[in-house]
């Protein structure tokens, strides 16, 4: 059996060499060629798995994203030719959940705020926007959330409408995937006018899709008012995305929310097992043999400290979105933009969930434990 992965899958070699033979390559260069003679596809979110793709697909039996977006596969396409797919959902949604957290914590570090007390609109509340939204549950963050296909689904009567989240929020989260049509399209939500009606002061972060918002929009009203803070890891036309908006943007990153090692391994991880149901074969492999031990495992706090203090320390510990901020814009002056975007995509440095990072209490009070712990840490109690 032949498989053809994206150079970007980590452990493709560990785990799809028990199916068969291995070639690597870059996603963006997968063309109907390199289809021929393959019996299965791996890639990630940048390889558009369409007719095109499909032209000279003569063996292809099974197609895995390493993902959780799936606005890059035609599904339709995929069915009519009776070629099995998987998607890795929710593998590196923590990944994401810790890339907002640790751009809140700067933003609020940088304009002397506090988290608490700020009111959070959380756009798609699926496994990121779920996760960050009980993440924030034992700070004194008040949560809205905006998902209509759960509300119409669940009958959740607490869910708002994006225009109220608008109103009200002093952070907006956006973490819908793109869809492009239908009651609940996510293209350009966040349009033009919706962009006008932000209150100023607003922290605006997408890290669901860069098609989600008009970009052009958050560009006019950044040079014209420059009344907003924005976190951007995702874009339209990426990787050559809007220099001009790039320059405006408090944190602006290359679509690494995601990419921990733990999120990435894991999204592999679930595409071996896919394959290996859909061969009919034993998935002997486990992550937990391969995945490296963190370099950082434990964090001793000795006397007591105010939680939000004790949260940033160890977020900034475990992840500081600053260094993925800093040296993006360094492979930027040196690439060039769109180079620049998949070089450190490519070569993106070791980075762990927050979840690996043991925390132990010498002292516990004031909800310390309970903060470190929602926040995604494990606490341990020492004595
Ligand atoms: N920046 C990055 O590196 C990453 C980005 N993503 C993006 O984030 C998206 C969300 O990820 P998950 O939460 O894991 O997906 P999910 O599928 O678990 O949740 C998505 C949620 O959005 C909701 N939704 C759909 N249409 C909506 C609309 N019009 N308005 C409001 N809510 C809507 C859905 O009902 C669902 O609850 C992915 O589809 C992917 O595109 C995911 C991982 C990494
Ligand atoms: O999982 C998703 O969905 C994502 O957006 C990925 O984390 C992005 O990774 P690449 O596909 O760009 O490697």
């Amino acid at each position: 059996m032949r498989i053809l992965v994206d150079e970007n899958v980590p452990l493709a070699e560990e785990f799809f060499s028990e199916l068969g033979e291995v070639t690597r390559q870059p996603g963006r260069e997968m063309t109907a060629e390199s289809l021929r003679g393959h019996d299965a596809l791996v890639v990630r979110s940048i390889t558009p798995v369409n007719a095109a793709l499909l032209e000279q697909a003569d063996r292809l039996r099974f197609v895995g994203t390493c993902t959780i977006g799936t606005d890059h596969i035609d599904l339709p396409l995929l069915g009519e030719r009776g070629i099995s797919f998987a998607s890795a959902p929710g593998s590196n949604a923590d990944s994401v959940v810790d890339y907002v957290l640790s751009s809140l914590l700067l933003l609020a570090e940088e304009d002397g705020f506090s988290l608490a007390g700020k009111t959070i609109g959380i756009v798609g509340a699926g496994n990121v926007g779920g996760r960050l939204a009980a993440r924030l549950d034992n700070l004194d963050v008040d949560c809205l959330i905006c998902d209509p296909p759960r509300a119409e689904a669940e009958g959740r009567e607490d869910f708002l409408e994006l225009d109220a989240l608008i109103d009200q929020a002093d952070i907006l989260c956006l973490h819908t995937p793109l869809v492009s049509e239908g009651e609940h399209a996510t293209f350009h939500l966040l349009d033009r006018t919706r962009i006008e009606a932000l209150k100023p002061g607003t922290v605006l972060i997408n890290a669901g899709r860069g098609d989600c918002l008009d970009g052009d929009a958050l560009r006019e009203r950044l040079e014209r008012r420059g009344d907003l803070r924005t976190v951007l890891d995702v874009w339209e036309h990426e990787p050559g995305i809007d220099e001009a908006l790039y320059e405006l943007v408090d944190i602006g990153t290359p679509h690494i929310a995601g990419y921990s090692v733990d999120g990435k391994m894991l999204g592999t991880e679930m595409i071996y097992q896919a394959a290996m149901r859909h061969f009919g074969l034993p998935a002997r492999k486990k992550l937990g043999q391969l995945k490296p031990d963190p370099w950082l495992r434990k964090i001793v706090l000795h006397s007591w400290t105010p939680p939000l203090d004790a949260l940033s320390l160890c977020a900034r510990a475990c992840y500081d979105v600053r260094r993925d901020m800093l040296a993006f814009d360094r492979y930027r002056r040196r690439l060039g933009m769109t180079a620049g975007f998949d070089a450190y995509r490519r070569e993106y440095p070791p980075r762990r969930e927050f979840q690996t990072l043991r925390v132990e209490l010498k002292k516990n009070k004031g909800g310390l434990r309970d903060a470190l712990e929602g926040f995604g840490f494990s606490v341990k109690l020492g004595k």
